[in-house]
């Protein structure tokens, strides 16, 4: 027998272990997300489907049989908004709600979002490891089982094997054989946008490694948004956007669709229609330097970098005021701090 801890009389503090300090932080980082006021009112602005899915999804959270759900909805249906509200409603009353999302970009609109991959430690490249790199005594382990509640943004893109580890992970630390470990949820999606990205695979082999394809995908509770909220005050072109998402738009004999002549910018000469292009979608660079805001649901597509550049370019010559320029970095000062970053370091 050896002498008891306590007849060394340490200062507290010392007894607290790193992995403790670190459990703690995790949770606390999680409880002090910021809550944007704004997000506060919109469980108050929901449509009716916005609101049918909202109630379910609490109503899971706190049920003693919990089950997960998909919301599927087209481009612009208010999918985010939804989001929004659910962890503005769980984060205010103290619950922890984690959002993820596939791609870095979709994080930055989700209140203290994280890819899903870095917070749950799933690796990316499946033919060197399909689970989970995470401690079942670590702090993301402790931080999974008080959540409320775990929102999936852009589950359409990620692949089933993605999504079985990550049910792996749930059942493992919840010690149960219910789907995700009986925890809530919330996946979301479109399937008319963009499926799972696997270099060089063939349209069969992408849509075989799709979640619909995963068994799964049967166990969730689908609730479906229709009423796209971006073109409300143009049905006409939400539906015809609906109709290319579902390939039941009608090809001429190329397979190519064929736009409305008010959609298409006719090509004169290449600078011609670049500036009608300009043009049409930021009529006014004056008051765009005055007020951002007026600026920020604006923005030009394209297929390729180069001619993102070349459009920067432009614009940034016509822009009123003085050039600046700022310098960015892919790297945090403090080297400990890199990971936590690193979905907007390296987007
Ligand atoms: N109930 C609502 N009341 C007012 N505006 C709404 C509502 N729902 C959504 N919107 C607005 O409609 C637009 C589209 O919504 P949102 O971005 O949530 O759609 P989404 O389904 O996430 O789209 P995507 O799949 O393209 O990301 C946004 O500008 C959003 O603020």
């Amino acid at each position: 027998m050896g002498t008891s801890i306590v007849a060394y009389q340490l200062p507290l503090d010392d007894l607290v272990s790193v992995d403790q300090v670190h459990l703690t932080k995790e949770i606390e980082a999680e409880r002090n997300i910021d809550i944007p006021p704004e997000n506060l009112l919109m469980s108050l602005k929901l449509n009716s489907q916005q609101k049918y899915a909202y109630n379910k999804i609490l109503e899971a959270c706190f049920a003693s049989h919990r089950h997960s759900f998909f919301i599927d909805g087209p481009g612009g249906t208010g999918k985010t908004f939804l989001y929004r509200s659910l962890l503005a409603t769980l984060r205010l009353q103290g619950y922890i709600a984690i959002a993820v999302a596939t791609s870095g970009i979709a994080t930055s609109i989700l209140p203290g979002g994280r890819t899903a991959h870095l917070r749950f430690k799933i690796s990316l490249d499946f033919s060197k490891n399909r689970t989970c790199q995470l401690n079942k005594q670590g702090s993301v382990a402790k931080l999974l089982l008080e959540s409320k509640l775990i929102l999936w943004d852009e589950a359409s893109m990620t692949k089933r094997e993605t999504i079985k580890t990550f049910d792996d992970l749930l059942r493992d630390m919840m010690e149960s054989e219910l789907p995700f470990g009986a925890k809530v949820i919330v996946f979301g999606g479109d399937f008319r946008q963009i499926l799972p990205v696997i270099e060089q695979a063939t349209k069969e082999v992408l849509l075989q490694s799709c979640f619909l394809n995963s068994p799964l995908w049967y166990k969730l509770h689908k609730l479906k948004l229709t009423e796209n909220m971006r073109t409300i005050l143009d049905p006409q072109f939400s539906e015809f956007l609906l109709r290319v998402g579902e390939g039941r738009e009608p090809v001429n004999l190329n397979s190519k669709i064929t736009l409305f002549r008010d959609l298409v910018i006719p090509y004169y000469d290449k600078e011609e229609s670049l500036n009608r292009l300009l043009h049409s979608v930021f009529p006014d660079l004056t008051l765009y330097s005055q007020d951002p805001y007026s600026m920020i649901n604006r923005c030009i597509l394209t297929p390729k970098n180069n001619s993102v550049d070349e459009l920067n370019d432009i614009m940034i010559r016509r822009f009123p005021g003085e050039l600046h320029t700022y310098i960015s970095s892919d790297k945090a000062i403090d080297q400990r701090h890199q990971d936590d970053y690193k979905d907007f370091l390296n987007s």
